[in-house]
């Protein structure tokens, strides 16, 4: 079953550019997507769109059932907060409250009980070994326990997509694969997730990775059986030649 379906999306800010000429794409429930481009190739844009914080020029968006082109800015925000979890480069943890009450925040927002809310930490908490962490404070904690914070925050409300832009950004190698070691977790338990990201090692981690030029989608790559160094070789080279003149053709 598709969560995700982009039909002919076209995204322009000005008269000019096309930013997005024609994307179409669908993710099932389960998939894991690395989406891979050049700078300015247009993957925040699309991952805008899907995460409704904008909206297409044109084409169909739908997003677990809803169509997105539909859905009021009014409306947005909760949708967000019920379908989704996010995940940045950069943490976007809030200084003045705790990590437990940082993760809380979504649920809190959808007005749940504290109970519920602590039922469900209590699991990821353990998966994620942020414990001890909880009743400290995002400054007081290292980058890659924030990001482990900041991923707690997006899967407590079980959000049928997790949204990843850059997440290994501001990591070091050892905290990035302790990262990617959780994704691969979470997506093994069901967890939907597409993930925007510069790093060829980051999306090797993925079942299936996208290659964004010119506004479409110019190349994709399966994990199918290969070994994960064999799937991050056919990443590289696929990178190669996206940024080669020629390109893969
Ligand atoms: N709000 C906006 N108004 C005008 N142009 C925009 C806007 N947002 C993005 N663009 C343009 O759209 C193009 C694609 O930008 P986008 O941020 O999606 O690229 P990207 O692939 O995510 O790049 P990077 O890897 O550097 O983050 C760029 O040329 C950018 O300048």
């Amino acid at each position: 079953m598709a969560i995700l379906t982009l039909k002919h999306v076209t995204k322009s800010f000005n008269k000019q550019t096309k930013v997005l000429k024609d994307i179409n794409l669908e993710v099932e429930k389960g998939e894991y997507v690395a989406i891979m481009g050049e700078s300015g190739a247009g993957k925040s844009t699309l991952l805008n769109i899907i995460a409704t914080l904008d909206k297409a020029t044109s084409g169909e968006v739908s997003l677990t059932g809803f169509d997105l082109n539909k859905l009021k800015e009014s409306e947005a925000a909760k949708f967000r907060r019920q379908h989704l979890g996010f995940v940045f480069q950069h943490f976007n943890l809030l200084d003045t409250l705790s990590n437990r009450d940082n993760i809380y925040l979504p649920m809190v927002l959808n007005k749940e009980k504290h109970q519920e809310m602590a039922q469900r930490l209590e699991p990821l908490a353990s998966q994620l070994e942020i414990e001890s962490l909880l009743d400290r404070y995002p400054y007081e904690i290292s980058g890659g326990q924030a990001q482990r914070i900041a991923v707690a925050r997006a899967l407590i409300t079980k959000p049928e997509l997790l949204l990843a832009d850059e997440p290994t950004g501001a990591l070091d190698s050892q905290n990035t694969k302790r990262l990617l070691d959780l994704f691969t977790k979470v997506n093994q338990a069901g967890q939907t997730i597409l993930m925007v990201t510069h790093s060829a090692l980051a999306a090797s981690y993925s079942k299936r990775t996208l290659f964004i030029k010119d506004g479409l989608i110019y190349h994709e790559l399966y994990r199918g059986d290969s070994s994960q160094q064999e799937y991050l070789q056919k990443i590289s080279a696929g990178l190669t030649a996206l940024t080669s003149e020629g390109g893969l053709n």
